[in-house]
Parts: structure tokens; C-alpha cells; sequence
């Protein structure tokens, strides 16, 4: 017999977990049960696909039974199995980065953190809530030899030979206090419809049932075997045959989560392409979304035979935090990531599917306004990330996301802005930065405000590089207040006139200011500052220059700023009317600096700017 310790990690997490779940100690059948499923899908596929293993026997099931005098539960399945070297790596050790990403998002708080252990996959340890100690005998299809790991969950495991009919895995659980209550047939039966109804293998219970005996007048205990789930795959029924309850359950067997998801689309596709697809959205956004490992929730299946969790290929990126199941007919059982990558079958479902999804939350949005906007409060950043990649759906996905403005209350569709539109209104305006306060209080909006036009407020650090590529809403421009383009749209007649007089001042600041800028212009969108900073519609903004810079892009052209100066200010006119000395320098200086500073651009040189700034201090002071 050899003894082995845990990773540190697995250590850490076992006692995570008995602390964490203690008020949902039930889910460990689940966990178990999820386990053996797996484990008999793996089987199948490869008893379908694999000719060393077409020759052998594969009959299906999971067996509980129960021991109630000695309070021991055993689960055995017929499924993949595991040798010597799987029980080490998968029952001792902890491979994948997200169940330290578990690890770290620990909140103390049962209820959530039980939800994240679903995502997470640690589900095999969840045991150890209900168990002194665990014996797995498990035998790997194929091979002849099996064998036993036990541990009692502390620091350490034990593996050494032992018997076993067949291929398979029986997980033999010695309960603890806790785990006591689950000697009881009706419990099990119970914690089996809750979470495990819908699993595609028959769950069987072998336990001694007590029966009235009419003759000796006493109940008699006979060892009886029952099939205790409806096995069936429950999105292959018809919509009209289904309860919500159905599919809140099948939902949260899925996902090994509690909660139940805002919404559920269910499909079945008839025509040249059979398949099914079943869509949830979650009501919370999964947590490691904008990790760069995310798992996605959407598992295939072929003709009902389960080919692979995590099926990304299926959906565009933007919509990970969908869930749910792709159920097809015509796709090969064998298929691997490499084949579906340039499959024609999974092109149409793909395509077929985001419609889908799309179309429904716009129905959603039009019909149900309220679960709309708990969609919005979770994933509207993810659709703002289809607009950069998705052309093909651009349009929908522009409806279906919502925007703050300067003229609505919380948030509000382009439809509505459109609907607002002001009579000669040539664009939609949308201002983008980090801080929405700095936003709306920026000068770029004074001439917006003083003409009454609505601006859009665009405050995601995303916003910045996906509006820039979006240039229409339908026949509508979409334009940024700090593109020199936009002044086309905000100029007057007058004003004309009044950049004329402003001509000398221009062309000073531009000799004082030099190669800092690439020019200086009257500007026609400012009402209460002196200046402003723009970019011309080919150039990223500073704020993206600054954006690009950080993500690593080191040989960006330096793109010049322009400067933009308001000829009704009082400070410009003034300056219109003095002389060239070192008063007026100063003042050029700080008009470009200010702008730089409203900008959300932090100053090249800060120390010169604070002496130009006391200088004029103390001149008036
Ligand atoms: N009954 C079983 N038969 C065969 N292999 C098993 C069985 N139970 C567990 N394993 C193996 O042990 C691994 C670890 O199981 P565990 O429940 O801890 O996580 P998981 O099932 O991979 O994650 P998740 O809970 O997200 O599905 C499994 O991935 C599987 O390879």
C-alpha cells in the first residue's frame, strides 16, 4: 500500500469546501452522481468511436446503495474508470487553473460560495462534508488490474490493488455525523429528482424497503432495487411537455449552481440540419468572464451521446456566459475540436444560434422591459464586445444595447435617442472616457448642452475602441463630440466671423506651442471654457492612444493633439488684444495644458506647468 499527500492546494480546498457548503451538504450525491454521468459518457463515445473499444461491453448505469446499519453509501457506475496513475492526478491533485481561481474568489459567504463550486469543478471533495472516510475502487475500461484509493480527506491518500468485476468506479462513502441523515432511502431518492433527474443514465437505489405484512401483521425490510430518475434527455422533448420547473432543474443540474437563469430559449431545428438547441442565461454573470481561461457553459451532444462540455466553437466569444446544451443529428460522433473548427454543420448552427439568442432577448427587451434590464445590469458590456467583432448582427446588437445620456434616466436604447432627435439633427452624439463624472462635466459638451442635443454617455474603458468602429445606427452617424468632424454639424453662420478675428492669436499659439500640436483651430463646441482638445476622425483619440500604449502597442506613431480655442471666451479675447510678451506665452501654455488635463492626459511635464500656473497667479493675486 502506498501513502501519498494531497497537493497543499487540495488540502486547502477540502477544508474550504466542508466549511463553505456546510448548509448544502446534500450536494455531494450530486457532485458524484455528475461524476458518474461523465464517466459514461466518456465510455460511450469511446465504445462508439474507437475500435480498441467497440468490443466492450458498455451497459450503462449508476447504482447507489445503501448500507443503513452501517451508515455506508456506495455509488458505482459503469463508465470510463480510472488506473493507478488517474486516481493520483485526479482525486490528489488539482490540475486546472480555475479551481485555484476558486481558491482566490472564496468569499466566506455559504450561499455564494456554494455557487462557485459549480463553476469550478471541485466537485469530488464536496464528500468528504458527509464521510469519516472514502474508499474508491475504480477499474479503467480496457485494463485488467484495479484499484483502491482511500483517504479520510485530511492531508493524505492511499492507493493500492484490489478487485473489481468490471470497468467502472464505486465510490464507497463511510458517513460521518453530518452524513448520517443520508442513510435513508427517501432522502436519497429525493436529492436524486432535485438535481440528478435529468442525467441520460438510469439511477438505480438498492435499499431495504419496509412493507406491511397483512398476514404477521408487521412491516418486513425486503433488499429491493428501484430506478429512481426519469433519465430522460429532457430537451428532447417538445416546449408544450415542459413545466418551467423542468427546466429551471435541468438548468441547475448543468451548472451546479442554486439559482435559477433569467431566461431560457428552446429550440428545435428541422430542415436540411436537425439539432436542438436548449440556451440559458444566467442571472448572474458567471465570474470568470473576463478571465482569459473562462469556461463556457454549452456542452454537445450528438444524437443525445454527450461528445463535450465547453463547446466554444459554437458560439461567438461575446456570448460566453450563455449555458445550455447543442443537441445534433448530422454532426460525426467522432467529432473533435479540430474537425468542428471547419465544419459546415456547426457554420450553420453557430449562425442559427446567435440569431436565436438575439432575437429572442430583443423580444425580451420590447415585451418584458423589467427582466431586460437585469440582463443589461449584467451583460451589456459583452454585447458592446459583439459589436467589434460581429458584423453580421451589428444592427441587432446596436438595439439591444443601452447607453447613459445627458437626457434620460438610467439607461436607454438608440431607439429612443433616435425618437429624441431634434429637428435638423444631423448625428448622435456620444462622448467616451473613464469616469462618467468627468464626462459629464466635460467642455466638450458645453455647446451640446447650450444647443440642447443629447450626448451619449460612453464611460466602459471598452467604449473607446469599439464606438470608434461603429460609425452608422441605420442611416444615422455615430459620432464622438471630440472629432474635429462633429463641428460641421454644431457650426452657425456667425460664427464664421469670429474665427476670422481669432486668425492672428491662432497662428501665435501655434508658433508658441510648436510640434506639441498638430494645429490650433476656433472652435465652435465650446460655451464656458477657453479650450479643448479634439482628434481628427482617421486618429485614435488621446485616450485610446493612451489605452494602446498601455496594452503593450510600443510603436505607435506619436499622434498629435489639436487644440482647440472658444473665440468668445474672455481669457481668448484678451489675449486677441495683448501683445506678444511672456504673459501671453503662459497663457497658451496653460490653455493647452488644461485641455490635456480635462482630457484625462496626464502632463508631459507637471513641474513647468505648476511655474506657469503660479506666475499668473501672482499676477493676480
Ligand atoms: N466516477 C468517476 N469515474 C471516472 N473518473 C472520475 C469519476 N469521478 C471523478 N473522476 C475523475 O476525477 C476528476 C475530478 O473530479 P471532480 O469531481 O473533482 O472534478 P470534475 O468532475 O472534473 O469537475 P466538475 O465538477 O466541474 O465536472 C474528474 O475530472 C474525473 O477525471
Amino acid at each position: 500500500m502506498s501513502k501519498r499527500e494531497f497537493q497543499t492546494e487540495v488540502s486547502q480546498l477540502l477544508q474550504l469546501i466542508i466549511h463553505s457548503l456546510y448548509s448544502h451538504p446534500e450536494i455531494f450525491l450530486r457532485e458524484l452522481i455528475s461524476n458518474s454521468s461523465d464517466a459514461l459518457d466518456k465510455l460511450r463515445h469511446l465504445t462508439l468511436v474507437e475500435d480498441q473499444y467497440k468490443a466492450l461491453p458498455f451497459d450503462p448505469r449508476i447504482d447507489l446503495e445503501l448500507d443503513e446499519e452501517n451508515k455506508i453509501l456506495r455509488i458505482a457506475d459503469t463508465g470510463i474508470g480510472m488506473n493507478e496513475e488517474d486516481l493520483v492526478s485526479h482525486l490528489g491533485t488539482i490540475a486546472r487553473s480555475g479551481t485555484k481561481n476558486f481558491l482566490s474568489q472564496l468569499s466566506g459567504d455559504a450561499k455564494k460560495d456554494s455557487n462557485l463550486i459549480g463553476q469550478f469543478g471541485v466537485g469530488f471533495y464536496s464528500v468528504f462534508m458527509v464521510a469519516d472516510h472514502v474508499e474508491v475502487i475504480s477499474r479503467k475500461a480496457g485494463e485488467d488490474k484495479a484499484w483502491r484509493w482511500t483517504s479520510d480527506g485530511k492531508t493524505s491518500f492511499e492507493i493500492e490493488p484490489a478487485e473489481r468485476p468490471v470497468a467502472g468506479t464505486t465510490v464507497i462513502i463511510h458517513l460521518n455525523e453530518e452524513g448520517k441523515q443520508y442513510a435513508n432511502s427517501w432522502q436519497l431518492k429525493e436529492i436524486v429528482k432535485k438535481y440528478s433527474n435529468h442525467i441520460a443514465f438510469p439511477i438505480f437505489l438498492t435499499y431495504d424497503k419496509s412493507e406491511w405484512n397483512e398476514a404477521d401483521k408487521k412491516s418486513v425490510k425486503t433488499r429491493t432495487t428501484e430506478q429512481i430518475n426519469a433519465a430522460s434527455a429532457l430537451w428532447r422533448r417538445s416546449k408544450n411537455e415542459l413545466k418551467d420547473d423542468d427546466y429551471k432543474e435541468l438548468y441547475k443540474s448543468l451548472t451546479g449552481g442554486f439559482e435559477d437563469p433569467l431566461f431560457w430559449f428552446h429550440t428545435k431545428a428541422e430542415g436540411s440540419l436537425e439539432y436542438t438547441t436548449l440556451f440559458y442565461i444566467p442571472s448572474k454573470a458567471p465570474l470568470d468572464l473576463f478571465q482569459a481561461e473562462y469556461k463556457t457553459g454549452v456542452k454537445l451532444y450528438v444524437k443525445r451521446v454527450f461528445i463535450m462540455d465547453d463547446a466554444k466553437e459554437f458560439l461567438p466569444q461575446y456570448l460566453r456566459f450563455v449555458r445550455g446544451i447543442i443537441d445534433s443529428e448530422d454532426l460525426p460522433l467522432n467529432v473533435s475540436r479540430e474537425i468542428l473548427q471547419q465544419n459546415r454543420v456547426l457554420t450553420s448552427i453557430r449562425s442559427a444560434s446567435v440569431k436565436k439568442i438575439l432575437s429572442e432577448l430583443k423580444n425580451i427587451a420590447e415585451n418584458q422591459p423589467e427582466q431586460y434590464q437585469k440582463f443589461i445590469a449584467e451583460y451589456n458590456r459583452l454585447l458592446k464586445e459583439g459589436l467589434y467583432g460581429d458584423f453580421a448582427n451589428r444592427e441587432t446588437l446596436l438595439e439591444l444595447i443601452r447607453f447613459k445620456s445627458t437626457k434620460a434616466e438610467g439607461m436607454t436604447s438608440l431607439a429612443d435617442v433616435k425618437a429624441r432627435m431634434k429637428e435638423g439633427q444631423k448625428s448622435i452624439y456620444y462622448i467616451t472616457g473613464s469616469a462618467e463624472s468627468l464626462l459629464r462635466t466635460s467642455p466638450l459638451l458645453e455647446i451640446y448642452r447650450k444647443k440642447d442635443l443629447e450626448v451619449l454617455v460612453l464611460d466602459d474603458e471598452i467604449d473607446e475602441i469599439v464606438f470608434a468602429n461603429v460609425e452608422k445606427y441605420g442611416d444615422i452617424d455615430l459620432k464622438s463630440v471630440n472629432k474635429t468632424s462633429t463641428d460641421g454639424d454644431l457650426k452657425d453662420e456667425s460664427e464664421s466671423g469670429k474665427a476670422e478675428e481669432i486668425k492672428p492669436l491662432l497662428e501665435k499659439v501655434k508658433g508658441i506651442l510648436g510640434d506639441r500640436v498638430k494645429d490650433v483651430r476656433a472652435s465652435v463646441r465650446l460655451a464656458d471654457s477657453p479650450s479643448c482638445i479634439v482628434s481628427d476622425d482617421e486618429e485614435p483619440s488621446m485616450k485610446m492612444q493612451q489605452m494602446l500604449r498601455a496594452m503593450g502597442q510600443k510603436d505607435l506613431p506619436a499622434l498629435k493633439p489639436t487644440l482647440e480655442i472658444n473665440p468668445d471666451h474672455e481669457i481668448v479675447r484678451k489675449l486677441v488684444a495683448r501683445p506678444d510678451d511672456a504673459v501671453a506665452e503662459d497663457a497658451a501654455w496653460l490653455l493647452f495644458d488644461q485641455a490635456l488635463l480635462l482630457e484625462g492626459v496626464p502632463l508631459q511635464d507637471p513641474a513647468t506647468f505648476v511655474q506657469r500656473l503660479n506666475r499668473m497667479l501672482n499676477l493676480s493675486v
